[in-house]
């Protein structure tokens, strides 16, 4: 992913990105307010001291009600700067989420394949907590903190001038120590961030490769994997610890620095009578104010540095261009050819080899085109191309006799219905599951649909029908079920075009039977581009396109194919001898 440095850069998107600054800018003058307060109770303490020292009683209780009301104000101050900055903080983050979320789904699939869908999520989980964190606390104290410091630099000045400057001749240079000291902690910052996604990606894999890993005892490994990524995390977290721990110490520093010249040149004074005691102690408790903001400003630093960094990992999510919008709406009816490839040459991103060569072949309306050839032959990358999720091939793709790049892809995929062989459920019921083809299909419209893909059946015997959760079941749906339901959604969808990327590859010969029958029904007096690993599944298709490293080396129909004696009939023998062999193992 592209990266984009800059705390300030990063800062400022955050609040154009947060939405209604107003509870911002409230915070802010809260925040102004109580820093006055603050101050004025360091008035307030040097007059009560003052008046008790002279026994003048009434000026003594004025002072005391101030200091009452001052503390009144105070409390329903922090509580609406804390109420504020949370709700802004909470509205922010929710907008940002939503932002990445949706500009998740608009990435065109080449880049989202770039990343371990692992690191994605640690950036939505960790990298908006931290930002969480950063826009309901850090943002009000790096405002407030220095706010303070400076209001009370302002009345130290003003009470003794010389002192002040005694005081804090060295605090800059230690300020600028600590400044120092926080440098390294976007690196740390960014390493911790990155292997924590690792951790992440493991976590998934673990989860989503249970099966495999039980069936191959994969236990240890993954359990090795898993400990090496959270050592490497603990390793960055120890830095981070570490660069943190120093940084708190040197900023204690400054704060006892200018306290200690304070104990020894104020006591000074006020033995010498050059300076009153209530002036001494509220010089004292001022000075708290000037130096325990400047002190904790460092460690605010080194922590608006590690927000930052989590902030730019969301903002390169939202960088990487999506996928192409606008482009026309064409219809699909009338037209007789439904896809032609003129020349088409391809290669994925980043890798230098060809998967598709000079490619041109036409589907006719109503047609049934099968796309057969050895694995990593560029079948599948045929129908990834016709779906548009990859653009930049050379050559032409006319669908429905209109240019690839000039459709509006949205319009495109509407198209289209597509069966893949891996098949993806939602974690809802499965009425939703099978909605999904047409949003406004209506109940009656589901089940028809279910009827034609031969999962009607299978789904009334289940608990709750139609309104089984996916979910629940988990893996208890078979391979053969799930692809049924993915059937039904594709018929519901009932689009002119049919891509099915060897929908029955990946079951039993039972199962297989089951969707191959109702594939047969779906693909009546339909358009449909199928690629088949089980060559006795397209024995029926009109046409047949052997395709090898990308390039078609045979045409014809099934019998046409046999009789040439080329690829496909070397295959296809092949094919039944190893099914004769499986057989005659089934019945010994
Ligand atoms: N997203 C991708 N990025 C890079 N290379 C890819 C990508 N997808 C596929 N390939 C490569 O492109 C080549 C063609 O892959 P494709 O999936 O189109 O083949 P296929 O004929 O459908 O294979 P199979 O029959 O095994 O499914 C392979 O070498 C594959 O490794």
């Amino acid at each position: 992913m592209k990266k984009k440095e800059g705390a300030f850069y990063n800062f400022m998107r955050i609040v154009k990105i947060f939405p209604q600054s107003w509870l911002l800018y409230i915070t802010i003058i809260v925040v102004i307010i109580l820093s006055g307060i603050t101050i004025f109770y360091s008035y307030l303490m040097k007059g009560l001291i003052d008046a008790a020292l002279s026994k003048n009683l009434s000026v003594f209780f004025r002072f005391l009600y101030w200091v009452i009301g001052s503390i009144i104000c105070e409390l329903i101050l922090t509580y609406l700067k804390i109420k504020l900055s949370g709700k802004y903080a909470e509205l922010g983050v929710a907008r940002l989420r939503k932002l990445i979320a949706e500009h998740l789904s608009l990435l065109p699939l080449s880049k989202l394949e770039n990343n371990h869908s692992g690191d994605y999520i640690s950036r939505l989980t960790n990298d908006v907590n931290r930002i969480q964190t950063f826009a309901s606390e850090t943002i009000i104290e790096i405002i407030y903190r220095p706010l303070a410091a400076l209001g009370a630099f302002c009345y130290l000045t003003f009470l003794s001038w010389k002192l002040t400057l005694l005081t804090t001749l060295l605090v800059p240079i230690l300020f600028l120590g600590a400044v120092i000291l926080s440098n390294p902690m976007t690196k740390y910052s960014k390493q911790l961030q990155e292997r924590l996604g690792v951790v992440n990606s493991i976590v998934q894999e673990t989860i989503f490769g249970i099966e495999i890993s039980k069936a191959f005892n994969l236990k240890e490994r993954l359990e090795r994997k898993y400990n090496s990524a959270v050592d490497n995390t603990v390793k960055s977290a120890k830095a981070l610890a570490k660069r943190n721990a120093l940084l708190n110490s040197f900023s204690h520093l400054i704060s006892l620095v200018p306290f200690l010249i304070c104990f020894c040149i104020g006591g000074y004074w006020v033995v010498r009578g050059e300076m009153t005691p209530g002036s001494l102690i509220a010089f004292i408790n001022l000075l708290n104010h000037l130096t325990f903001p400047i002190s904790v400003l460092p460690t605010l630093l080194g922590q608006v540095k590690t927000d930052m960094v989590a902030a730019g990992r969301l903002f390169e999510i939202l960088d990487i261009k999506v996928e192409r919008e606008g482009g026309q709406v064409f219809r699909a009816d009338g037209k007789d050819v439904v896809v032609q490839f003129n020349n088409v040459s391809f290669a994925y991103e980043g890798q230098g080899e060809k998967v598709l060569n000079n490619l041109s072949f036409k589907i006719n309306r109503g047609e049934v085109v099968a796309l057969v050839g050895p694995s990593g032959s560029g079948k599948s990358t045929i129908v990834k191309l016709l779906l548009g999720y990859y653009e930049d091939f050379t050559g032409e793709i006319k669908v429905f006799e209109e240019s690839l790049h000039e459709w509006n892809l949205t319009a495109l995929r509407e198209q289209i219905s597509f069966v893949s062989q891996d098949t993806y459920l939602f974690p809802e019921s499965i009425r939703e599951n099978i909605n999904y083809g047409k949003l406004k299909a209506t109940f009656e419209e589901i089940v028809s649909a279910a009827k034609v893909a031969n999962a009607h059946e299978f789904i009334m015997n289940l608990r709750d029908g139609y309104d089984t959760k996916v979910g629940e079941l988990g893996g208890k749906l078979s391979g053969g079920q799930k692809q049924r339901i993915s059937i039904a959604r594709a018929v519901l969808k009932n689009a002119p075009l049919l891509l099915l990327d060897e929908p029955t590859s990946a079951l039993d010969t039972d199962s297989e039977a089951l969707v191959q029958e109702a594939l047969d029904r779906f693909m009546k007096e339909r358009t449909v581009l199928i690629i088949a690993h089980r060559l006795s599944t397209i024995k029926n298709a009109d046409r047949i396109l052997v395709i090898d490293q990308g390039r078609i080396v045979e045409e014809g129909t099934h019998d046409q194919l046999l009789k040439k004696g080329g690829l496909y009939s070397q295959l296809y023998y092949r094919q039944m001898a190893n099914e004769e062999i499986i057989e005659r193992k089934e019945v010994m």
